[in-house]
């Protein structure tokens, strides 16, 4: 009999990945950090690739540690980032490691692709925004001898969960990253795959969050010293996990948004009907799945991966983020702007020079120290948060006046303040890891643990500090 009580969130951004333990304790949801790893790819055979072995082997190692932990049976739900996937022969095994979307393989993609269906067409059908490394381009771009043998296309999340326990599947929400469901169908779009000469039988069934897949096979038993544990589908893509993990008291309300600041920067609001008129499409929004029917209607900002860049580039990575947000504030901000939603920064050489680059384009001061440059992209960040507030109160047709950051990025409290002062809303800042926490809660709801996404919301509220910003003068 597995325990119900203990629940393990496997989270893995394009940044980093962590084991989390959650369980209620006295009306309260716990958090245990269990084990956390760097995540990021390489150049493998002329493409940018995220080394999957490594992740599965740290998750193992994760696994272990739950049980050195004393936890013997659990739970576990999995949440990665989206849109790229695992082509797997018949014989169930991986042709290769999964390619990253930052590659070049899709440059120009989207254009070619656009031009045999108009992107008005794409959205029409999808209401997905157009990212031109979109699994609709990775697949246009992908290698046609590759595509041949492949049986199944597994997304990362499906991956891990069919290495876990035997079962392949689709799950909802980070299928509807791929720009390739239909809004209307719920399935694959036809035309779409015909237009990519792709079988509908390369994916695996759709099936929702909270869908259990099984318990880990029995040959992983040999070789790692694991708990018992069966998984089950989460919300997998790790920004739907994050909006389901997100504070919120009231979400019937309309004048609340969230950002899940990681990574990227996904600036949006929860809706139950999606949003894909004209307007939307001309504003580059849109709706990805969420969990329990809802659509995140929501823009891609580049967010902390600049940061991230910078921090790796500058001094050998030895600056740690809080020491980069400390020194950020010895400049005032906005000396120096860049359009942090510029393709130019989606994956450049050298992140410090491209940045550089874009101010002395526009005859600004030039950012040359770590804190000058830190300074410049939150500045940068704060504004372009500020300017999608407003495009979303446009298309929604509501006023905001409640911003949720959730997520790593939630600990710059510099640039919290900011985001508060220049889109004149309260700031809501935190849990860091919502992501997680949303993972955990949607297994708990699944296990009846908790009733609803509504007390969820309310038990996380209680659970965390949750640092509030209000405007400045
Ligand atoms: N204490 C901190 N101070 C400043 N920035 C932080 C701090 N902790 C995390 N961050 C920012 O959050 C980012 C990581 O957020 P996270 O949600 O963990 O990303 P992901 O899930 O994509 O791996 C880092 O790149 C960093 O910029
Ligand atoms: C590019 C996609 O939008 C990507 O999946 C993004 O949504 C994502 O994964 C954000 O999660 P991070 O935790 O990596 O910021
Ligand atoms: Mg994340």
């Amino acid at each position: 009999m597995i325990d119900y009580k203990n629940y393990i969130a496997i989270d893995i951004g394009a940044s980093s990945g962590r084991l989390i333990y959650g369980y209620l304790k006295s009306g309260k949801l716990q958090l245990e950090e269990i084990h956390r790893f760097k995540n990021g790819f390489h150049q493998i055979n002329h493409h940018d690739r995220w080394d999957i072995d490594f992740l599965i082997r740290e998750i193992f190692i994760g696994l272990e540690k739950v049980k050195e932990r004393g936890v013997d049976e659990c739970r576990i739900g999995i949440d990665t980032w989206g849109i790229d996937y695992v082509l797997i022969r018949k014989n169930g095994e991986k042709i290769a490691d999964p390619i990253s979307y930052r590659d070049k393989r899709t440059n120009n993609k989207m254009q070619e692709f656009c031009s045999k269906v108009s992107k008005e067409k794409i959205y029409e059908k999808t209401g997905i925004q157009f990212l031109d490394f979109n699994t609709l381009y990775q697949l246009y771009a992908e290698d046609k001898e590759t595509l041949a043998k492949a049986d199944k296309l597994l997304f990362i999340p499906d991956y891990i969960g069919y290495i876990l326990t035997g079962r392949q599947v689709t799950e909802v929400t980070n299928a509807s990253t791929t720009q390739m469901l239909n809004l209307r169908k719920e399935l694959f779009d036809s035309e779409l795959l015909e237009a990519l000469h792709i079988k509908p039988e390369l994916f695996n069934p759709l099936v929702d969050p909270g869908t259990v897949l099984g318990e880990i096979c029995e040959k992983w038993y040999d070789q790692y010293d694991l708990p018992k544990a069966e998984v089950i589908t989460v919300a997998t893509h790790d920004t739907a996990s994050a909006v389901s993990g997100t504070p919120v008291l009231n979400s019937d309300k309309d004048n609340w948004a969230y950002i899940s600041s990681g990574t990227w920067s996904l600036i949006g609001r929860e809706l139950k009907t999606p949003i894909n008129t004209k307007e939307a499409y001309e504003s580059n929004f849109t709706n990805e799945w969420g969990a329990y029917g809802t659509y995140r209607f929501l823009k891609n900002i580049m967010g902390m991966w600049m940061i991230q860049e910078v921090q790796r580039l500058f001094e050998n990575g030895k600056n740690t983020y809080s020491q980069i947000a400390t020194l950020s504030q010895d400049t005032p901000f906005y000396n120096s702007i860049v359009d942090v939603r510029d393709i130019r920064f989606t994956n450049p050489p050298n992140m410090i020079e491209e940045v550089q680059n874009a101010c002395r384009e526009t005859n600004q001061p030039i950012p040359e120290t770590l804190g000058e440059l830190a300074n410049c992209i939150y500045s940068s960040l704060a504004i372009s948060y500020k300017e999608e507030l407003k495009n979303l109160e446009k298309l929604c047709g509501v006023a905001i006046d409640e911003l949720y950051i959730v997520g790593g990025g939630s600990n710059v409290e510099v640039l919290n303040q900011l985001t508060a002062n220049l889109a004149r809303v309260k700031v809501y800042a935190g849990p860091s890891e919502a992501t997680a926490i949303g993972n955990l809660i949607v297994q708990m709801i699944a296990y009846k643990d908790i009733a609803s996404i509504k007390e969820a919301r309310k038990i996380i509220y209680q659970s965390f500090e949750i640092k509030e910003y209000q405007p400045q003068v």
